[in-house]
């Protein structure tokens, strides 16, 4: 596979809710190795974009393609892994240790009740040393921090070895301190393991030093260098306005992948 290589592209889609035109006209590819940042104001359709590229509703008009196949078609769900806002809404007396929780990311593959062989132990073990969670792998998930955990469900969606990692505002209810190590995590696993990444973030600030390329999402998709959005103080403006009115909900429990 070369850098130019298309891991997943949405070409011409609009999406309608009853009568509101949500998504008009966007495309978008993720290209092999790059790191997306994905920024839009509140109910500018940045969801609906993850949704479509998920499989979960179907575009009104267009083509929503994944590892080149039509995302209806497409079954290699272990390829793509996706990490929601977790750490904002986590039950803290949740009986699972950081080793259970990463390991229920092999379950796709090896069914929900199968034993997991020594070579899947061995990936469980290889997901929590890439995130660097190694001395907490027996403690129990409710006592980490929201960016302890972060990291955690970062391991778990790891553990599949998918190529594609979609993040939905993983930073929510991440302390400021531990957002930057996070970012620094993600570009780790983007330059040195070559995984792909989409990012919805309202990180503005934070985001453009990380990422290769930004989207601006309002309806209609717009890409920028990470330097030239950095520069524009009208549109960190715009963006950073809608940090304090995030939603807090955790949309995606049904495709944990
Ligand atoms: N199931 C639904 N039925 C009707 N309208 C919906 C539905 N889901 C979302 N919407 C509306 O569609 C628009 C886009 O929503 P979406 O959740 O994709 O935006 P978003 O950019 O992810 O927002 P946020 O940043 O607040 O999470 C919003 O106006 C929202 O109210």
């Amino acid at each position: 596979m070369t850098n130019q290589t298309i891991l997943a592209e949405i070409k011409d889609v609009h999406f309608y809710y009853e009568d509101r035109h949500v998504l008009e006209n966007v495309s978008l590819q993720l290209k092999k190795g790059s790191f997306l940042g994905l920024v839009g104001p509140n109910g500018s359709g940045k969801s609906t974009l993850i949704r479509l590229l998920l499989g979960l509703i179907k575009p009104v008009g267009g083509q929503v393609e994944i590892f080149g196949e039509r995302v209806s078609q497409f079954q290699r769900w272990h390829k793509v892994g996706f990490v929601s806002q977790k750490a904002s809404s986590f039950n803290s007396g949740f009986p699972a240790t950081v080793y259970e929780v990463v390991s229920m990311g092999l379950y796709g593959k090896v069914g929900l009740f199968r034993f997991l062989t020594k070579k899947d132990k061995q990936k469980v073990h290889d997901a929590i040393a890439q995130v660097g969670m190694e001395e907490y792998t027996k403690q129990n998930i409710g006592e980490l921090s929201g960016g302890q955990q972060q990291r955690v469900f970062i391991a778990r969606a790891l553990v599949s070895e998918p190529e594609l990692l979609i993040l939905d505002e993983p930073t929510v209810g991440v302390d400021v301190a531990s957002v930057k190590t996070f970012y620094e995590l993600l570009k780790n696993l983007n330059e040195q393991k070559g995984l792909t990444l989409l990012l919805i973030t309202h990180d503005t600030g934070v985001m453009t030093k990380y990422v290769t390329e930004v989207a601006c999402l309002n309806k209609t998709i717009h890409f920028h260098e990470p330097k030239e959005f950095e520069k524009n103080q009208d549109m960190l403006h715009v963006y950073r306005n809608n940090e304090s009115t995030l939603k807090q909900s955790n949309r995606y429990e049904e495709v944990q992948v």
